[in-house]
């Protein structure tokens, strides 16, 4: 009769045992190797049976023991832990890796918008002995690419700890329409109508080299720009063009250039005139502050300032698939772009 029968299985039997004496018995955890510059990753598997030739390469990974483990009732394995955390988290567009070296990882089944309640995050990461990392709330994330990922400290965690997990993402969800915490939205593929302002440029002084920039933007997230038109840089006309834009049914409409403080900076102006409810002129965020981004009559319409033809990532970045992913933005969701928000400019 092992330890473990012997007092009804209450407590967890942990024994080290020198590697020479191992042979036969079976790893109780994924071991690692790490050797800086070329390889970091598992060396051997759990459940991987010790031979007489696993000796010296355990012995270069600095085991000279290892682990004989009969987990009692109220604890968990390390890998029962992470995996039983993701299950809990794991909500719509959210697949499961199985465990590595005792973490689970919830990866994007499409490309989307993530969706992570950073409060709740915070609470699991306070209990202790666990490990929940994620990306950013309203992350754009490609398919296959991390979301989260959770791990136990301890090889051994005591079972309650994720129970108190458990409880807490219970709460998330009866407060939240039943709905699992960890999510990736699916984007939906919008039309588009393009204004492009400037006198220069309609009138062929300088050629045109913000749509190349914002048209590839929207097709890399399966939107499309479906008309252009070109203004000089006088506020009727540009109001008049939104005007038709929006009479041709455009599921959003983009309109650049023109959002400073120049004389000739007609656009939040026209935009307005137009009739949108602004949401924001204006975005704590660098580059992309002078962004505009409002409403007309439902339709989301942003003017984008020059920044975007030139910066890779730009408030546009931020809140382009949170606009594709359904979400109506609001003057709050603007505010808490500032912190964290300076990425260059
Ligand atoms: N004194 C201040 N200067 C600037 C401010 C400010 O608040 N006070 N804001 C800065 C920020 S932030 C930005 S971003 C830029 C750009 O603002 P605009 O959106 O008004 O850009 P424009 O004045 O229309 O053009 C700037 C620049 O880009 C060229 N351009 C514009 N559209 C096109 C196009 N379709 N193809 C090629 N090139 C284009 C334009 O010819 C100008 O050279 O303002 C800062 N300055
Ligand atoms: O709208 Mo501008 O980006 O901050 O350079």
């Amino acid at each position: 009769m092992s330890d473990n029968e012997a007092n009804g299985r209450q407590t967890t039997v942990m024994r080290e045992i020198p590697v020479e004496e191992a042979v036969g018995m079976r790893l109780a955890h994924d071991l690692t190797q790490i050797v800086p510059g070329q390889f970091k990753g598992r060396k051997y598997k759990r459940g991987h049976l010790i031979t007489e030739a696993d000796i010296p390469g355990l012995l270069d990974i600095g085991k000279a023991h290892i682990y004989t483990l009969a987990i009692g009732d109220n604890d968990l394995h390390e890998d029962d832990a992470a995996r039983r955390l993701a299950a809990a988290l794991q909500g719509e567009g959210i697949a499961l890796s199985e465990p590595h070296e005792g973490k689970v990882t919830l990866k994007a089944q499409l490309t989307g918008l993530a969706v992570i309640p950073p409060a709740l995050v915070e609470s699991i990461n306070r209990i202790g002995d666990i490990a929940l990392a994620t990306v950013r709330h309203h992350t754009l994330v490609r398919e296959g690419q991390p979301v989260a990922a959770t791990r136990a400290i301890p090889l051994v965690l005591p079972r309650e700890k994720v129970e108190a997990a458990e409880r807490l993402v219970e709460a998330y969800r009866l407060a939240n329409a039943d709905i699992a915490p960890i999510e990736v939205r699916p984007l939906k593929r919008l039309r588009v109508g393009l204004l492009t302002t400037g006198s220069e440029v309609y009138s062929g002084r300088i050629e045109d080299k913000f749509s190349p920039v914002v048209r590839a933007k929207l097709e890399a997230l399966g939107s499309e720009v479906v008309e252009q038109r070109f203004t000089p840089d006088d506020r009727q006309t540009i109001v008049n063009h939104i005007r038709s834009l929006f009479d041709n049914g455009y599921d959003m409409i983009l309109v650049t250039g023109g959002m400073s403080v120049d004389p000739d900076d007609r656009t939040p102006g026209a935009i307005r005139e137009a009739g949108a409810q602004i949401v924001s002129y204006g975005t704590p965020m660098l580059p992309g502050s002078m962004l505009l981004i409002g409403y007309l009559e439902g339709v989301p319409i942003m003017g984008l300032p020059g920044c975007v033809m030139h910066d890779p990532h730009t408030s546009f970045d931020v809140l382009l698939p949170r606009i594709l992913a359904g979400d109506i933005i609001t003057q709050e969701d603007i505010v808490t772009m500032g912190y964290g928000g300076l990425h260059g400019c």
